[in-house]
């Protein structure tokens, strides 16, 4: 099925185990893949038929501003489950990614995939 994606989404938000993250913001970034048939939209070249990229990525915005979890896995997990909900996807795929967590590493985090992904037609 087709993909609507939204990759190096910057966000900030207060995300981790020890101490002195409770006290800061952090960095995370995230790649999504949002199946959905974009046929219907390309056809009427109309932006209701589809999905909104920029709203998505403007609640996924909100979502950092008004959490503060411990672990990565928790933010991906509550972060699908309410973009499942309040948009229509069947199916994500998040990575997400908290660059400087390990600073031998470029990044670290998790990719998910949530909801079904529906038979091609
Ligand atoms: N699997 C995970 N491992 C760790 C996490 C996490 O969220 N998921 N978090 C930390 C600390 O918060 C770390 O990011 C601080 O540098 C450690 N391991």
């Amino acid at each position: 099925m087709d993909r609507v994606l939204i990759e190096s989404l910057e966000v900030e938000t207060v995300i981790g185990v020890y101490d002195w993250e409770r006290t800061i913001r952090q960095r995370l970034t995230l790649d999504l893949e949002l199946a959905t048939d974009i046929r219907p939209a390309a056809a009427d070249d109309d932006l209701a038929l589809t999905l909104d990229y920029a709203a998505i990525s403007q609640r996924i915005a909100h979502f950092a501003d008004e959490h503060a979890f411990s672990l990565v896995e928790t933010f991906a997990e509550r972060l699908a489950q309410a973009l499942l909900a309040e948009f229509p996807i069947p199916w994500l795929r998040l990575t997400l990614r908290k660059p400087g967590a390990v600073p031998a590493a470029a990044a670290v985090g998790v990719r998910i995939e949530r909801g079904t992904l529906p038979e091609a037609p």
